[in-house]
């Protein structure tokens, strides 16, 4: 038993017996009962427990209790306080860790600070509001600030054999609209203080432009299987993209089993055999065309743990939420993406870790799982409420007591949390969902948290049942008591290809997706 279970019990016990035996004394059979051990105990007690002052124990009791739970969730925030910290050092690790791969392999090939300023861009999170001017001048052209991300124009003498099927990466630069003061200057920070006044700076037009420094040359498809209609398609789109643009393309080996099983045409296609190379595939691939739904965004999303190359994605499925583009049209629009800027949606994705309780508090050392829409911690098979403890950074937030939670990026809140009374939240707004699935509560309503915020959902110790995560749907892991999920944004947002831009996309996958507020009109006055 531990020492709060005990001091539990003794309470318990000492007011249990107050009550008896101020009952027993009251109503006068006291004596004429045989004393049982806990009648002894009763009457040890009856000299410091007055008759009439059950009431000022119970409320003592009550006093007891609240300092004991007090100290209780000191000692969890405490906890949560050091956990979160830990996993923020093991991702400021594993950044530094693949800063340092990266470097290593640059070094290999002669072009050591390339590598390194890309990977130091992408790993400031494309914080782009405070970006520092770059070569060409910030807000050099018509007030449109960029930064070049990409920029692979070093040689490279130690090619290996795959580089030169491939060849290198297409560099790129992105743009953001934003507006100039009064000085013609323009405000990066956030928040200023200019003599002290602190403002709010003019908030910039975050479209986001992507243009090509020169032609992309490689492209990896991602299509949804078992669809007679998305296989017919994807041969189609290989065989045109090849013939139009000469292009390199990769499949995933169960594509190209299937293609080459159809045709010896294909030939020129490429795969990858293993994890290891599936992961250096973002040093390859300049584009990544879905086709299927927003299910098949969710998979290509997942074979990305680290930079994801701009996304391109045909609906063809039902909803489409993150597909914008109709496969009818794909020759004119897979011309403009090649050829043209287009505008992006950067969007952000979760990054979580599992801590169990048997491993002392250490983060598993297994990578964290991405996801880009959620993940949902629920009560699985168990017939019990789950019990959730949630502390945000170490600030303890409720215990959630229903079916379960969902912690959602703003792109998964069309998906489940919408299911669970989540709001929709446009896909570039800076922030984490927090909603309850069926919460035993009549007050529980949904949170939205800044995206800064690391989240730590904790199975409690005395949990009735087992709980179950599930990342973007996929991928269940039992958590037991004790253990834990810590989440945070990663530094790894997916850009998607925009039909026309973040927001008239967003409206319009509202409206045709969910007919979001369609009511017929009222009629006017006659
Ligand atoms: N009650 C629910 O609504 C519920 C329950 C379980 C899972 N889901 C969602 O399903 C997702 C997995 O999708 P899947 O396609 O692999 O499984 P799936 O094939 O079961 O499809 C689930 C549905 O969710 C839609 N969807 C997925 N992501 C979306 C998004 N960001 N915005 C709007 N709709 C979206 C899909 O278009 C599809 O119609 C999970 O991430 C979760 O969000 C929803
Ligand atoms: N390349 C892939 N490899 C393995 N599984 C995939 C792949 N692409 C998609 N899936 C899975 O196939 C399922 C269906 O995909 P998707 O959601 O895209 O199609 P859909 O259900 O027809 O469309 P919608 O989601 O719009 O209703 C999803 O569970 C998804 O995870």
């Amino acid at each position: 038993m531990s020492g709060d279970e005990a001091a539990l019990k003794a309470c318990d016990q000492r007011t249990n017996l107050s009550v008896a035996a101020s009952y027993q004394a009251e109503n006068g059979f006291v004596a004429a009962v045989g004393p049982t051990e806990s009648e002894r105990a009763a009457y040890a007690f009856l000299p410091r427990t007055p008759t009439d002052s059950t009431d000022t124990h119970l409320v003592e009791f009550a006093e007891a209790m609240r300092t004991v739970a007090k100290a209780l969730r000191q000692v969890a925030e405490g906890k949560a306080a050091a956990q979160a910290e830990a996993a923020e050092w093991k991702c400021k690790y594993e950044l530094e860790k693949a800063v340092n791969t990266h470097k290593h392999h640059s070094v290999i090939k002669g072009c050591s600070n390339c590598v390194k300023d890309k990977l130091e861009h992408l790993a400031s999170k494309l914080t782009l509001e405070t970006a520092s001017a770059d070569q060409t001048g910030c807000c050099g052209n018509h007030g449109i600030c960029s930064r070049q991300i990409l920029q692979d124009q070093c040689p490279e003498p130690n090619r290996k054999l795959d580089d030169t099927i491939v060849g290198k990466k297409a560099p790129f630069r992105l743009s953001w609209g934003c507006n100039e003061d009064k000085n013609g200057q323009h405000k990066h920070d956030f928040v200023s203080f200019e003599k002290g006044d602190i403002t709010t700076a003019e908030r910039s037009n975050k479209q986001i432009l992507l243009k090509w420094e020169s032609p992309p040359q490689t492209v990896l498809f991602v299509t949804k299987p078992n669809s007679n209609a998305v296989h017919a398609l994807c041969s189609e789109m290989v065989r045109w993209l090849k013939e139009h643009h000469n292009m390199n393309i990769f499949v995933e080996p169960r594509v190209s089993n299937e293609l080459l099983t159809e045709d010896s045409y294909f030939n020129f296609i490429q795969t990858w055999d293993n994890d290891q190379e599936m992961k250096t595939l973002h040093t390859k691939v300049d584009l990544i065309v879905n086709l299927g739904g927003d299910g098949t965004v969710l998979w290509a999303a997942s074979l990305f743990r680290g930079p994801v190359p701009p996304v391109v994605a045909f609906s063809l499925g039902s909803l489409g939420f993150m597909t914008p583009f109709s496969s009818e049209k794909y020759r004119e629009c897979l011309d403009n993406v090649l050829k043209r800027p287009f505008t992006i949606t950067l969007r952000s994705r979760l990054q979580c870790h599992v801590i169990r309780d048997a491993a002392k508090d250490e983060i598993e050392t297994e990578e964290p799982i991405i996801v880009l829409n959620e993940v949902t911690i629920d009560r699985g098979m168990s017939s019990y409420l789950t019990y959730l403890e949630c502390y945000c950074d170490s600030s303890f937030v409720t215990c959630v007591q229903g079916d379960g939670l969902i912690i959602s990026t703003t792109s998964g809140s069309t998906a489940y949390s919408l299911a669970a009374g989540g709001s929709m939240v446009h896909p570039q707004v800076p922030g984490i969902l927090f909603t309850p699935i069926c919460p035993h509560s009549l007050s529980f309503r949904p949170l939205i948290l800044p995206e800064y915020v690391t989240l730590r959902v904790q199975v409690p110790l005395n949990s009735r049942g087992q709980a179950w995560a599930s990342f973007d749907g996929k991928g269940r892991i039992q958590l037991g008591p004790g253990d834990a999920l810590i989440c945070s944004v990663s530094p790894w947002p997916v850009p998607t290809a925009c039909l026309m831009d973040s927001t008239t996309d967003f409206l319009r996958s509202i409206h045709e997706g969910l007919h979001w507020n369609l009511r017929k009109s009222q009629a006017p006055r006659d």
